[in-house]
């Protein structure tokens, strides 16, 4: 199968601190792979990394079947890129920065851009440097969204939006999905909109991956139990991913609720407790 990005065995230091270590994971066609970890787990590292931003120090990117995509621009052009930190041209207007773009991108849409830009409710005269974060961020998700990329990868895009925005691009990235057959990398720390629009997840702590599996599998298979410490002999070991202590009992994430011993009650699973569970347990 080829996948749109395709991360295999990623490692890249800091000085002597390792901040990614042997990160595989991969976008098909078609999905939303949700990026999930704690502040400084490597998800931005991760992201400036596949751009070519910062190098690694071994293992290898593929984004389109090819390696260092970064290097052609024409293939950039397939990519929708929003960070955290967004630079647009701020002394320029929506219009403006229309018309650049037209000469910038063979691909630009500007019928797509403003549908957006209006659907955003975004001022079309106003300078980008007076609009607000939100503004700015819905601003670059427009313009990812306007020059038929392939692939948007998205750290933290929808962090500074309020409830109704955020629910407003989330649908315009289904429908990308959907009418593109594309892909999308999303970084969130937001894991109500993670839960609503990823099809796959992909858990990164201390620079590794824990957890790279299909949304709807986890939360068909996965499961907490709450178990006194004198119990947890009775449970499979294989299907333990982590455990975390609460006094007399200890709260376990396990993989498969099938194989519970039949007395264990089980609680179902959302995608906030699965990220406090990893993140704060012993795995
Ligand atoms: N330029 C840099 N020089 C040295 N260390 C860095 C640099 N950039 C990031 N790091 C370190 O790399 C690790 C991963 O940082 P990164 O920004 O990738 O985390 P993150 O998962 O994106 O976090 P957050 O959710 O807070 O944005 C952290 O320990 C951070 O301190």
């Amino acid at each position: 199968m080829s996948y749109l990005l395709d991360v295999q065995n990623i490692t890249k230091r800091y000085g002597n601190k390792v901040v990614l270590k042997n990160v595989t994971f991969n976008v098909p066609s078609g999905s939303i792979v949700g990026f999930i970890g704690d502040n400084g787990a490597g998800k931005s590292t991760t992201f400036k990394t596949i751009l070519g931003l910062v190098s690694q120090d071994s293992g290898r990117i593929k984004i389109f079947g090819k390696e260092n995509i970064h290097k052609q621009p024409k293939m950039k052009e397939k990519i929708g890129v929003v960070f955290d930190a967004m630079n647009l041209p701020a002394h320029l207007t929506v219009k403006q920065l229309n018309k650049v773009f037209l000469r910038i991108f063979n691909t630009w849409n500007q019928d797509d851009f403003f549908r957006l830009v209006n659907s955003f409710s975004l001022p079309e005269d106003k300078q980008i440097y007076k609009f607000s974060r939100g503004m700015s961020m819905k601003l670059s998700i427009a313009v990812a969204l306007s020059h038929n990329a392939k692939l948007l990868l998205l750290d933290e895009a929808t962090g500074g939006l309020d409830p109704s925005s955020r629910e407003q691009v989330l649908g315009e990235l289904k429908s990308f999905v959907r009418e593109s057959s594309g892909g999308i990398l999303l970084s969130s720390h937001i894991m109500s909109d993670i839960e609503k629009i990823a099809s796959h997840i992909v858990f990164i702590k201390n620079g590794k991956i824990l957890l790279n599996e299909r949304k709807d599998k986890i939360l068909e298979k996965f499961a907490i139990v709450d178990i006194k410490k004198e119990q947890l002999s009775l449970l499979n070991r294989n299907i333990v991913v982590a455990k975390r202590d609460y006094g007399s009992y200890s709260r376990i994430l396990v993989s498969n609720k099938m194989e519970l011993p039949k007395d264990l009650s089980s609680k179902k699973i959302s995608m906030e407790e699965l990220s406090i569970l990893l993140t704060g347990s012993e795995i």
